[in-house]
């Protein structure tokens, strides 16, 4: 079954929103384990509104599941990580200023700079991934320049999803084949949810972790969070 990675920048949102420490991210993601989930994912972005630099390095020391750190490999990011040394660095090909993630890298045209970061947060003994469209082409260069994973970028199967939920999912599971003969492991996320979540895990057997952030923190205002961690988990079991 795939690991529940649970993306707290919502959450940090909120707490950001006051500029007090309420919610405390600490707490939450200490409770997101209790309940169940099995890593906790923030994604520093330059401007800091979601989850700020100082998160990584405050989880990396209560985190006991998996502790992932997502972000654009600015060299104040990679400073970061590389003194905090999560478990997992998702390195994602943002702009600054972007409202949220919305593609993969292009692995063949950034190389040589993919090849480089990676080797330094390898040295420093973190797994890495990469966010990535479902592109065989992309998932080759993904083995080329060295990553441990790849991140499917899932914002175009959850769109498409209620329209016609097998071609949504089509693309991902032939790239996911691709990734796993490679020997790539295979990591998703983005905009996944209750509805779409299920469907896409059971289409793709290789899926080893899931990150998910923003459905989940919504349908926590109803459910409660240690009952929608459960019914994540739930959507996984297979
Ligand atoms: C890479 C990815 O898809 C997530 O980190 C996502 O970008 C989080 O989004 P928000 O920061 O918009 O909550
Ligand atoms: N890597 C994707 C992630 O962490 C969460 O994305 P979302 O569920 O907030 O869209």
């Amino acid at each position: 079954m795939p690991r529940l990675s649970v993306n707290l920048n919502k959450v940090a949102l909120i707490r950001n929103s006051r500029g007090a420490n309420f919610p405390d991210l600490i707490r939450v993601a200490l409770d997101c384990e209790r309940y169940g989930a099995e890593g906790i994912t923030i994604h520093p972005r330059p401007d800091q509104r979601h989850a700020k630099y100082a998160d990584v390095e405050a989880l990396k020391e209560v985190v006991t599941t998996e502790l992932n750190i997502e972000g654009y490999p600015t060299e104040k990011f990679l400073k970061v990580v590389l003194e905090a040394r999560p478990d997992q660095v998702t390195l994602v090909p943002d702009e600054p200023g972007q409202l949220t993630s919305d593609h993969g890298w292009d692995t063949v045209g950034r190389a040589t700079e993919l090849s480089r970061i990676i080797g330094r947060l390898k040295n420093a003994g973190i797994r890495t991934s990469i966010f990535v469209d479902p592109s065989e082409e992309i998932l080759d260069g993904a083995l080329a320049v060295g990553t441990d994973r790849i991140e499917f970028y899932t914002g175009p199967y959850a769109h498409q999803y209620a329209i016609d939920r097998a071609a949504a999912v089509a693309p991902f599971a032939i790239a996911s084949s691709h990734a796993a003969a490679l020997g790539l492991g295979i990591n998703a996320g983005h905009d996944l949810n209750l509805d779409n979540l299920a469907f896409f895990s059971e289409k793709l057997p290789d899926l080893q972790e899931v990150s998910i952030g923003h459905a989940l923190v919504v349908d926590a205002l109803y459910y409660g969070l240690e009952n929608t961690i459960q019914l994540y988990l739930n959507r996984l079991s297979r």
